[in-house]
């Protein structure tokens, strides 16, 4: 068998799965009729013409690839895509990262296409109708508004969305101190139709800063604790950068290298990292805990300009 390590990951309708490394050794390598690129999830070689390989995805043990089981091109420039439909009609996960300029928040929304459930990562209070109305174009029922933290640059649209879409229930982690309908705590799982999201307690930006990890799906919504490149500020609320060193370090950077990384923010125009590029390049994180510390204590940021608004808003979950 050969791991997943020795294969870039790359991304195919939003899940990653193994590539081909350049190289002739390798592509050999891949030759195998069989490769494990997961303890989840296997490749089979189908067939090689045109100088392309022909790959099968199949399920091994998660319930999302149930029914998974369709053909693939892995094409000379080594990137693996689909070919048949009929992954489509049996991939049942959506998938949408949305914005807001003002405060360069990511919301994501994220829905079991077949059950119809969906929920919203980190809304905005601005863009609750744009929500709203994207939940309700593509046929979705929210059952959860979910925030990752107490933010303080911006109004939560948990508030405004329970009452745009009756049914919503309010999500945040119980530390945060703030109100919601559900209060998770550090393993609780967040189920929308065959999908789940676990709770992982990643304090340091503040006290209830949770990770929403989706093993199904090979993905993690960081929220404030990890940016690309960067990291939350930890300079007020309840800030520590010693716990969000090792919040990144013990959940974070211990998830599989190729799980795709969602962060809150991104200042930068970027929109997505993974663990292993954030273990590489990340300047902050892999610096020494003391190290760490030092650039934490000297970053000298601007208080949010929203702060005053938005911490008092957000302790009642966007209802003010
Ligand atoms: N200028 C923005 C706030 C920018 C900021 O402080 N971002 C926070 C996350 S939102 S509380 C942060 O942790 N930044 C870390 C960094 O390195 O930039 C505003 O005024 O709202």
């Amino acid at each position: 068998m050969t791991r997943m390590d020795k294969y870039s990951p790359v991304n195919v309708d939003g899940a990653y799965f193994a590539g081909v490394p350049a190289g002739e050794s390798d592509l050999h390598a891949l030759l195998r009729p069989q490769i494990l690129i997961s303890n989840k999830i296997e490749l089979k070689l189908s067939c090689v013409k045109n100088n392309t390989i022909f790959i099968m995805l199949q399920k091994v043990s998660l319930p999302m690839y149930k029914f998974a089981k369709s053909l693939c091109v892995l094409n000379k420039a080594h990137h693996v895509r689909l070919l048949s439909s009929a992954v489509n009609q049996e991939h049942n996960f959506f998938f949408r990262q949305l914005f807001d300029t003002v405060s360069s928040t990511y919301t994501y929304l994220l829905a079991d296409k077949r059950t119809k459930e969906a929920v919203l990562i980190d809304p905005v209070l601005e863009h609750a109708e744009r929500d709203a109305t994207l939940i309700n174009e593509v046929g979705f029922k929210l059952i959860y508004a979910m925030n990752t933290h107490m933010h303080a640059d911006h109004v939560t649209g948990t508030g405004k969305l329970k009452s745009l879409l009756p049914g919503t229930r309010s999500i945040i982690g119980k530390a945060s101190g703030a109100q919601a309908d559900i209060h998770l705590v550090d393993g609780d799982l967040v189920t929308f139709g065959e999908y789940q999201l676990q709770a992982a307690a990643t304090p340091g930006h503040t006290n209830g800063c949770l990770t929403y990890i989706f093993n199904q799906q090979s993905m993690a919504f960081t929220g404030d604790t990890l940016l690309i490149r960067g990291c939350g500020r930890t300079d007020f609320q309840e800030g520590s950068s010693e716990r969000l060193y090792q919040s990144v370090h013990n959940r974070i950077f211990t998830l599989p290298d190729h799980y795709t990384l969602y962060p809150a923010h991104d200042y930068k125009g970027q929109t997505a990292t993974t663990v292993a590029e954030e273990k590489k390049y990340n300047p902050r994180l892999t610096k020494t805990l003391q190290e760490f510390i030092h650039i934490m204590d000297n970053l000298n940021l601007p208080y949010p300009k929203m702060i005053d608004k938005a911490l008092p808003a957000n302790r009642v979950c966007g209802l003010y």
